[in-house]
């Protein structure tokens, strides 16, 4: 388990002549095992600081840090999935996380057993031989989790990992993840534009303004949240104060 904590947090782009102030001051710590979901509206930051996290992308100023240790670029202690399927089409679903493995330093003899085994976790234990092209986007995505999960991160960094699903394979990831995440007593940072969806997953939801971040919500609702969990009276609280909470942002 570990915890990420990113402390007054700075990062501009060029924009012109100047420079344009995409996150300002960003003081987030997440957990040890904590599930936070990141929302806001479109061009608010989310992805950017994400990147950040995962050592993908520079900052100006201000701290990341994993238990206490600054972070130099990307790291073996932070596993990445994004939205759009980012598994190498010439290798197939083994091979993806094999290779994934041997750039983390695992020795090969011992790739093939770690790959099963992870593609065992998120339930695609007879897929692993079939390639990219021959797999359906909620199996693409199993696998991209199941390659950041191979070299066992303590924390687990995911944008809008679902947001090209369909409503079903959607709420089955979700189900799946919930389970790895128990299991593996994993810290997740998620980005996503869907409040439901964040709701159902996290511990806590974090409404981002314009480049820094306006409320905290925790979401108070008992695990294991069952189907029932999205028709209760808190849920749809949470979910409305969350939305008018970003539409704040769209409308200023
Ligand atoms: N490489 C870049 N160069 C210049 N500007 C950038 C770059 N990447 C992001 N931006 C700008 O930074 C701002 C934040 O972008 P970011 O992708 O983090 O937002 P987001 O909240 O994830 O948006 P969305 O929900 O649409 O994915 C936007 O104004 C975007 O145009």
């Amino acid at each position: 388990m570990a915890t990420l904590k990113l402390n007054n947090l700075e990062k501009s782009f060029p924009a012109g002549k100047n420079r344009h102030r995409v996150l300002k001051g960003i003081d987030l710590t997440l957990h040890e095992n904590e599930f936070v979901s990141v929302v806001g509206t479109s061009g608010c930051g989310k992805s950017t600081l994400l990147s950040i996290a995962a050592g993908l992308e520079p900052f100006d100023s201000g701290d990341v840090l994993v238990d206490d240790q600054p972070i130099e670029g990307p790291g073996l202690d932070r596993g990445v999935v994004f939205q759009s399927y980012t598994l190498l089409p010439w290798l197939t679903a083994r091979g993806n996380i094999e290779f994934a493995l041997k750039a983390a330093g695992v020795p090969a003899r011992d790739c093939p057993a770690i790959a099963q085994q992870h593609l065992e976790l998120v339930k695609l234990g007879h897929a692993g031989d079939r390639w990219p092209g021959e797999l359906s986007g909620g199996m693409k995505q199993r696998v991209a989790i199941a390659r950041a999960l191979s070299y066992r991160p303590k924390i687990l960094l995911m944008d809008e990992p679902f947001g090209a699903l369909d409503a079903m394979t959607r709420h089955q990831m979700q189900q799946l993840l919930i389970e790895i995440w128990e299991k593996h007593r994993l810290t997740v940072m998620f980005v996503t534009h869907d409040i439901e969806e964040a709701v159902w997953l996290s511990d806590r939801i974090v409404v981002m303004g314009q480049g820094n971040i306006d409320t905290t919500f925790p979401v108070d609702l008992p695990r294991p949240r069952n189907d029932g969990v999205n028709r209760t009276a808190r849920f749809i609280d949470l979910q409305h104060e969350v939305l008018s909470c970003i539409q704040q942002h769209a409308i200023n």
